[in-house]
């Protein structure tokens, strides 16, 4: 091959092709670019209400609603491999695009669609009579959606990467870190913007959360993103379909085993690689292709169990986040907010390593090659695990401690009007005052109990308590009706505390927000939000206001006096069943920090990487391994968190921290023994190889290329090599 500098090749391809170009780059990677935003806005912003959707619409439990959710997303990252096939071998990548999107967007209607109650509620009653026909369709939708996501993924990255001319090989690096950019901020704006939709009430028969809006939007923006694509239609440069790829590699893998199995004697000489044992009837330089794409797919191997730690921001961080204080003085962060950091991050720390981080490190005289910064990116994964096992410790000092699945925990509460003496079978006794409560949940290994008080006469009774359970006794004014009540044993979800109110008052009283409560009675916990928060106790021409403000993550048993309304509800004693939290949310930003550089110097390399290294026709095959390592690594979330269940949460994520650091020694031996190739080098090589020159190559295609009106850019550059 004939090099041409850059500069002579650039004034000729310009007078040759006719695609646009502005500042350097193809004007069409524009669309590419829009595309790839609005798609992300609608995944990600999908993606934010899903879990909800599954727990309080479905309503699904924790365990079904996470595991169902990374198993979409697992799915959502193997799909590519289909979308691969269909794009490499049959359609071209700029069909499959568009066909893939087109169920994509119906995936996302179906999806909106099933979150309508008022379509099966006919009793009018908010909640959907026919679960299974909502189930069913966003079962449908969530298929739909992750073949569209994901077959059409490989398929865009590589599509952007093909506008770029062979001159264009630092454009098509900064067209990586641009893609990336605009994946973050339509991730960042979705994931804003949906939670705040769903949080409206809307609906026909009945005001409901607002899930057809959160998952509406999401839909229009998938339909806006097509007609995007279809809008720069003219421009593209389309590489047509190499024919049936995949099963042609397959073949040819077979062949080579079989053929080296029959020719195992020692009599036989060796070849250099095992796939040189296909020489015999495949084309060498298939061959060639085959044995650059193995190689990185074997690289591939140990990088799931970057996306195992990386996915876990949105589950396992948001949850640590739930047992933390959000208050930032100025503005209050919830849990769920904070996984916003992470594209935040995104947004100004790319710039910042493609600008001066990577350029200083080459001024430098240091080769940050990409597999180097890949490494480099898992170790810092590695240490926001550290980071967040750290901050997890501080948080385990401040937390309550929980029933293990056979322990009891049982904590007294007294509304009699005198100081009682408890005693619990056999050796528990507890002196409790009037309108008091024990200091704190007595741990019980069995669960029949006897409780006997020292009035006169004594009253004595047995209960069974919950295993694994926290449980409040309430002693009411007539203590021969004392009862059980069941408390909350987690932290409440989202940061919200949990309350409820114990009734000492001798007639029913109405409290804001809440069903009127009996004498003696107890209320079932609700969730209050942080901050002060008022309440109207009445009983009828009577009332008073009760206010309290309140922290993060607390849970509190009002007990109300008889005398309530004489003292204008000050003598409404309070019971904490669980402390707010005290560790500051702020202490999860060096771990989100830490995991974002990881992610820069990972996964951004990793995409330009994957694309460099493949073979011509193997560009999007390649894309697919690579998002399949991201699939690989949420299975493994799924595996863990069903089979590892460490005791503490601390350990799970050292553990997790280890296994990185490991599992980033062996990627980085294996890194040391992978040489970086330039697939259009080594393709020329191996046809000069072959005794087919060039030229004669050239004139081949040169004369397909006349009647495909669509590949004149192509021409340009070929014109220049003559
Ligand atoms: N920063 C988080 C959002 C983001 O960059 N996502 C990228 C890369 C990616 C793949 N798997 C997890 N992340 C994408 O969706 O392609």
């Amino acid at each position: 091959m004939i090099n041409l500098t850059d500069e002579k090749m650039d004034k000729t391809t310009k007078k040759k092709k006719k695609t646009a170009e502005c500042c350097g780059y193809p004007i069409s990677i524009f669309f590419i670019v829009v595309n790839e935003f609005c798609e992300r806005f609608s995944y990600y912003g999908m993606r934010a209400v899903l879990v909800l959707y599954f727990r309080y619409f479905l309503l699904w439990d924790d365990d079904l609603a996470t595991s169902i959710y990374h198993a979409f997303v697992a799915l959502c990252y193997l799909t590519p491999i289909l979308g691969a096939i269909i794009a490499d071998s049959w359609l071209g990548k700029f069909k499959t695009i568009i066909y893939l999107s087109i169920v994509y967007a119906i995936g996302q209607v179906t999806m909106a669609i099933s979150t309508i109650h008022d379509i099966t509620d006919a009793n009018r009653d908010g909640t959907p009579d026919n679960f299974t026909f909502h189930i069913a369709l966003s079962m449908l939708g969530l298929i739909l959606i992750a073949l569209g996501t994901g077959g059409i993924k490989p398929c865009v990255a590589a599509f952007g990467g093909d506008q770029f001319q062979e001159h264009q090989s630092r454009q098509l690096n900064t067209f990586f870190s641009v893609f990336y950019l605009c994946i973050n901020a339509g991730s960042l704006l979705s994931t804003l913007i949906t939670p705040v939709l769903r949080a409206q009430e809307c609906g026909i028969h009945t005001q409901q959360q607002c899930y057809p809006l959160a998952f509406g939007v999401p839909a229009v923006l998938m339909v806006i993103s097509l007609v995007v694509f279809i809008a720069g239609s003219g421009m593209y440069v389309k590489t047509d379909p190499e024919g049936n790829i995949m099963w042609s590699v397959c073949k040819c893998i077979g062949f080579a085993i079989k053929n080296r199995f029959r020719h195992r004697s020692s009599s036989y000489p060796k070849r250099e690689h095992w796939m040189d044992w296909a020489n015999e009837k495949y084309d060498k330089l298939l061959i060639a292709q085959i044995k650059m794409v193995l190689k990185v797919l074997f690289l591939y191997i140990p990088l799931p169990m970057f996306w195992t730690l990386f996915d876990q921001k949105g589950s396992r961080w948001t949850l640590q986040a739930t047992t933390m204080s959000g208050d930032f003085g100025a503005f209050i962060l919830q849990p769920d907010q904070m996984q916003t950091v992470n594209p935040i991050l995104i947004l100004t720390l790319v710039p910042i390593m493609d600008r001066l981080i990577f350029p200083l490190i080459q001024k430098c005289g240091l080769n940050f090659s990409p597999l180097k910064r890949m490494t480099v990116g898992m170790l810092f994964a590695a240490m926001a695990f550290v980071s967040a096992a750290l901050v997890q410790i501080e948080i385990d000092k401040t937390l309550p401690n929980f029933p293990s699945s056979s322990e009891s925990q049982l904590k007294v509460v007294n509304t009699y009007s005198t100081t009682l003496n408890v005693t619990i079978s056999p050796n528990e006794h507890l002196l409790i005052e009037s309108f008091g409560s024990s200091a704190d949940y007595v741990t019980f290994d069995h669960q029949d109990i006897t409780v006997s008080l020292n009035t006169n006469p004594v009253i004595t009774k047995a209960f069974s308590l919950i295993k694994g359970g926290r449980q409040t006794l309430i002693i009411p004014s007539d203590p021969t009706v004392m009862y059980l009540k069941e408390d909350v044993k987690s932290k409440p979800r989202e940061g919200k505390n949990a309350i409820r109110f114990v009734n000492g008052y001798t007639a029913d009283l109405n409290i804001t927000n809440l069903d009127s409560i009996e004498p003696s009675a107890t209320t079932n916990y609700t969730l209050v939000n942080q901050g002060k928060r008022d309440f109207v106790l009445r009983h009828g021409e009577q009332w008073c206001e009760f206010s309290r403000k309140f922290g993060f993550g607390a849970s509190y048993t009002f007990l109300i006096p008889s005398t309530v309304f004489s003292d204008d509800c000050e003598s409404i004693t309070e019971v904490e069943d669980m402390k707010p939290n005290s560790v500051h949310m702020a202490l999860q930003i060096p771990q989100y920090f830490l995991i974002t550089t990881g992610e820069v110097m990972f996964s951004v390399t990793g995409l330009q990487f994957s694309y460099s290294q493949a073979p011509k026709n193997m560009k999007s095959v390649l894309q697919a391994g690579w998002l399949c390592t991201n699939a690989v690594g949420n299975i493994i979330v799924l595996i863990v968190a069903e089979l590892g269940k460490l005791p503490k949460q601390w350990a799970e994520y050292l553990l997790f921290a280890s296994l990185l650091v490991a599992v980033s020694i062996i990627f980085s031996i294996m890194a040391y023994f992978y040489t970086y190739i330039d697939p259009a080098e080594i393709e020329a090589q191996v046809r000069k190889e072959q005794g087919l020159e060039p030229e004669e190559m050239e004139k081949e295609t040169l004369e397909m290329e006349e009647k495909d009106e669509d590949q004149k850019n192509e021409q340009g550059v070929k014109q220049t090599k003559i």
